[in-house]
């Protein structure tokens, strides 16, 4: 098979589609017609249209299902106009493409059978190959084909946030077993990250390969961490992602909730651009993460709660802290809630286009 004939040269036709795309010239610290927008969680339960296709199939279903996967992906970007799709999957299908046992639970989250604790433990962690996910591979080859110039972001779960729901056995408030792995014997916690850093690389591979014109490591509870502990403990595992994934030259993004004391290191674990949640504002997230890297965030969800009034004003703060930025991709500080009104979604879109516009 020759270069060109495999996957990665399928991805290098591909790219120039989305290349000049608003959101990829923002990831790139390039000037843009106008501040590109995107919603974490936009594919979900906000959306009537989402809950229709989705009735009587649970979730992990679904994500196996690449016409299903594709057409909920794409329900945002339709409705919206938001100027990126996100790829429909979850941060634990990978770890369920390796056998583990384990599903989401709605209302309540992933939940492992039997936790990982133990160096034993460790075997059930085998490598993911792209035969596991075929089905990923699929999806975005039709995905891709209907997005045209709309990019689309492939994600993982990062090392930290993928072993608290494997130690804590669900989700945690206060991470207490897996910060006393962590603390306890931390060559086990090493090795136990390296071991989620492989399979988190090899899903991020699977997906650029695939595609994917950019690609998000969602570590959403490493917030619970102090700076000195992230520096140690999970920084050279999440480097080992955005190494393993470097050399595809498609923006990694990096995100979590509550880290602003670890923006900076964020940044120093090889992301281009650093997604901020609601609390730092954009000015002073960008002096924390230092020059070389765009910013993504960070209205707080909840305002969307608020009247029109509210809401834009409040989105324009978030564009004027930005305004010095060298990039800036407009997103909510997390993710969209299920009982969001989906036409608040769609006005903000617009009121960003139009308040940017060049
Ligand atoms: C921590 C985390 C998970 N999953 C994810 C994260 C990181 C993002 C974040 O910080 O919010 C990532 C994720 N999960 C899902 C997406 C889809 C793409 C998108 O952003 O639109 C993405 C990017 C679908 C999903 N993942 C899940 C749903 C809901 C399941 C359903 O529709 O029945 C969806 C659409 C389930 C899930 N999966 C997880 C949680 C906490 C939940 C919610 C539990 C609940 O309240 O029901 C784990």
């Amino acid at each position: 098979m020759s270069a060109m004939d495999s996957p990665t040269g399928q991805q290098t036709k591909q790219q120039p589609r989305t290349y000049d795309s608003a959101f990829l010239k923002a990831c790139r610290r390039e000037p843009v017609p106008h501040t590109p927008v995107w919603f974490m969680r936009q594919a979900g339960r906000s959306l009537p249209e989402y809950l229709k296709v989705r009735e009587g199939i649970p979730m992990l279903e679904s994500c196996m299902r690449p016409e299903l996967v594709k057409e909920i992906t794409l329900q945002p970007v339709r409705r919206h106009g938001v100027d990126a799709a996100i790829y429909f999957s979850d941060i634990v299908v990978p770890l369920k493409a390796i056998g583990l046992d384990l599903d989401i639970k709605p209302g309540v989250g992933p939940v492992v059978a039997d936790p990982i604790r133990t160096r034993a433990d460790l075997d059930r962690l085998r490598d993911l190959t792209p035969d596991d996910v075929h089905y990923v591979t699929e999806a975005i080859g039709m995905l891709t084909e209907e997005l045209g110039d709309t990019p689309l972001i492939g994600f993982a779960g990062a090392p930290f946030t993928l072993a608290s729901y494997l130690v804590e056995g669900g989700p945690s408030r206060n991470h207490e077993h897996t910060k006393a792995l962590m603390y306890g014997d931390p060559q086990l916690w090493a090795d136990l990250l390296d071991r989620l850093a492989g399979i988190t690389s090899a899903f991020l591979k699977v997906q650029i390969e695939a595609g994917a014109s950019a690609v998000q490591l969602f570590d959403s509870w490493v917030g619970a961490l102090a700076p000195a502990d992230y520096r140690r403990s999970i920084l050279p595992a999440s480097a080992k992602v955005f190494d393993a994934v470097a050399g595809y030259g498609v923006p990694r993004i990096h995100f979590g909730v509550g880290t602003g004391e670890l923006l900076g290191l964020m940044g120093e674990a090889g992301a281009d651009v650093v997604g901020v949640d609601w609390r730092v504002p954009l000015d002073e997230a960008a002096r924390r993460v230092g020059p070389g890297k765009a910013l993504q965030g960070n209205l707080d969800p909840a305002v969307l709660f608020a009247s029109t009034e509210v809401v834009e004003a409040k989105a324009d703060e978030v564009l004027a802290a930005a305004k010095g930025l060298e990039g800036h991709v407009f997103n909510l500080g997390h993710g969209v809630m299920p009982s969001m009104d989906p036409d608040a979604l769609t006005r903000l879109v617009a009121h960003v286009h139009e308040r940017t516009a060049v």
